[in-house]
């Protein structure tokens, strides 16, 4: 059984409430939901990331130090050091205890459109990140949809299929077993327009199956994450589906409250049926 991740990206938005302050209302609500769920059988453990914009890295350390949240950067340099301004290499990451990093982040690939690279070089970019990662003994959360031309046109499984491919030439499929891949379609960040449940399911499933023409054992426990308008009505709806392993949350993890409903969902995981209605009891 593979553990969820709920994994709240905070991107370049100014919480509400200072930086410091959602960090602690978000570990508190955190304390809440496990004493709720200490007392119920069926629930099922979850992993809970944070990924604060870079700067606020220090306060994530003091606040959620020895707590069972872990945390992460954004994005990692391609480089091991040097002169490469304004990036942040893995072991300055790790220097800062973050368990996780982002990588291929759709927005982050807008940047390099913006250059005129195509989907094929960001893929090889994020491969290396990948390896950085991995070298650094970091857990890589690698990112990767289509784009709402891509899904009209049914690209969706070939550019799912060039980023897995080019992984697995990186690092040979094994190394998979250990990473997290985030599914996240473009036309659904950001937009209230979420996948449905069935849809992510079936490009999970996809995924899954792609790395098992490689490797079995690192199919069955590469965790794959959706993103993409998850909110705490839909949450659990989402989870529920068999290939879908917890979710990468944006603009719902800015909010404490909405960010716990949405991990309450991926502890009855376990439970749910399709159609299931996450109703948390508080
Ligand atoms: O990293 C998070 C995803 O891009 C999803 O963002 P969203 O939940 O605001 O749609």
């Amino acid at each position: 059984m593979r553990k969820p991740l709920v994994a709240g990206n905070w991107k370049m938005n100014n919480p509400t409430e200072s930086p410091r302050t959602l960090l602690q209302n978000i570990l508190h609500s955190a304390h809440m939901l496990d004493s709720i769920l200490s007392s119920s059988e069926n629930a099922l453990p979850i992993d809970i990331a944070l990924f604060p914009p870079s700067v606020y890295l220090r306060e994530a350390q003091e606040v959620l130090s020895g707590s069972r949240l872990q945390w992460g950067t954004q994005n990692v340099s391609a480089y091991d050091e040097g002169p490469y301004t304004g990036e942040i290499s893995a072991s300055m990451i790790k220097g800062f205890g973050c368990h996780y990093v982002l990588i291929g982040h759709s927005e982050r690939r807008c940047l390099y459109e913006k250059l005129e690279l195509d989907q094929y070089v960001l893929d090889q970019i994020v491969a290396e990140k990948y390896a950085q990662a991995i070298n650094n003994d970091l857990t890589p959360i690698i990112c990767i949809g289509e784009t709402e031309d891509d899904y009209e046109s049914g690209k969706t499984e070939e550019v799912i299929a060039r980023l897995l491919d080019i992984l697995i030439a990186h690092k040979g499929p094994k190394a998979l077993a250990n990473v997290v891949l985030a599914y996240e379609p473009v036309w659904a960040i950001g937009s209230g327009k979420s996948a449905t449940p069935e849809w992510a399911q079936s490009v999970h499933s996809f995924m899954r199956q792609r790395i098992a023409k490689h490797d079995q054992a690192s199919s069955e426990s590469v965790r794959i994450i959706y993103g993409g308008s998850v909110k705490a009505h839909n949450a659990a709806a989402i989870f529920c589906q068999a290939d879908v392993d917890g979710g990468l949350i944006g603009g719902a993890s800015l909010d404490a409250e909405e960010f716990i409903q949405i991990c309450f969902g991926a502890t009855q995981s376990y439970t749910c049926q399709p159609g299931y209605v996450n109703v948390p009891p508080w």
